[in-house]
């Protein structure tokens, strides 16, 4: 597993941080999914009566140490490979980690966001490629035109390259149909506090209520589009839906002033990803078959990948 600009391999010295971090991970989606009574009845956030400020703040410091620690040991790395007059990068192009510290002036990182940045990116893009290969199984029909589409645009000879991703659209109407049926992060919730009182249609929402818009039930809605728990790529075949400026019948990146700031990367990431896979391999069923069942944490997961 290769995380951060580091690998984890089983059985090795590092397999101790692949274990915290998978540990962390795990603790984040529990506590941002968990049911807090504090939420709603404000006079008990005193007692914390379920321990979830306390595991939030123990948790937030446990990451802190772990990606920083990730951070330092890169920033000591470049300043040696300077030393040798070699590239401060590793390797010739680097990773996330140098693309981050690289940045200069105004657009430079505080440490604090750099973690924040490395940590939230990683599961959603791992989350939305395990549904979408899920979909590959039990679609054949729709995995066999995929690939159809690859080697016709792209050919055999060699691997899809960022640029070829503009020529797939069906690739791309197969991403944007998983972001719909199974969005990564359904409830976009992080944030959402009324600083005012607000009518919304038929809803009076009070100054200081924390809201959540369920994106799932917006991309399930059939007002919205018809036959919604049908996996039907072709829809976006037909209607135009750019999910980059956000059009909020499927916003899967959010939207407002707190949409996903790293919307262009994962989705570059999963469609170039998913493109090699499937130019390589055929996704095929296992003797359990396959399983959609959901488990909603903050992101939805597939229950029993
Ligand atoms: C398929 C992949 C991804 C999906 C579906 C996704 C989805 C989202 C959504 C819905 C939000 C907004 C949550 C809200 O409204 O409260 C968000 C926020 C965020 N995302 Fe992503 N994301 C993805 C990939 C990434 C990547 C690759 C990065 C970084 C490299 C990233 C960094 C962030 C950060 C830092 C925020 C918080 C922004 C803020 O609070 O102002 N995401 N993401």
């Amino acid at each position: 597993m290769r995380e951060f600009g580091r690998s984890y391999e089983l059985g090795d010295e590092s397999r101790v941080d692949a274990c915290e971090l998978e540990g962390l991970v795990s603790e984040g989606y529990q506590l941002l999914g968990i049911f807090n009574w504090s939420d709603h009845f404000p006079l008990l956030a005193w007692l914390d009566s379920q321990g979830v400020r306390r595991r939030c703040r123990n948790l937030a410091a446990k990451v802190n140490v772990f990606v920083e620690k990730i951070i330092d040991e890169r920033k000591m790395k470049r300043v040696e490979n300077g030393k040798n007059g070699d590239s401060i990068r590793d390797g010739s192009s680097g990773d996330f980690v140098d693309v981050l510290l690289d940045l200069q002036k105004e657009n430079k990182l505080s440490d604090s966001d750099m973690i924040a940045v490395l940590w939230v990116g990683t599961d959603t893009v791992v989350i939305l490629l395990e549904w979408i290969l899920a979909r590959m199984v039990l679609h054949p029909d729709v995995q066999a035109k995929v690939q159809a589409e690859i080697d016709n645009i792209v050919g055999t000879g060699r691997s899809v390259r960022n640029s070829d991703l503009p020529n797939l659209p069906y690739l791309r109407a197969v991403v944007k149909e998983t972001l719909r049926v199974h969005p990564p992060v359904p409830l976009l919730s992080w944030a959402r506090l009324a600083i005012h009182d607000t009518q919304i249609g038929p809803h009076f929402i009070p100054a200081g209520t924390t809201a959540m818009v369920n994106m799932w039930s917006i991309t399930h809605d059939e007002k919205i589009r018809s036959d919604p728990e049908e996996f039907k790529p072709e829809r976006f075949m037909e209607e135009v839906v750019n999910i980059m400026v956000s059009d909020h019948r499927l916003a899967p990146f959010g939207a407002g002033r707190r949409v996903c700031p790293g919307k262009a990367m994962g989705l570059a990431t999963v469609e170039l990803w998913l493109a090699q896979l499937l130019q390589n391999l055929n996704s095929v069923p296992s003797d359990f078959g396959v399983e959609l069942s959901e488990n909603l944490k903050l992101s939805l997961e597939m229950k029993n990948s």
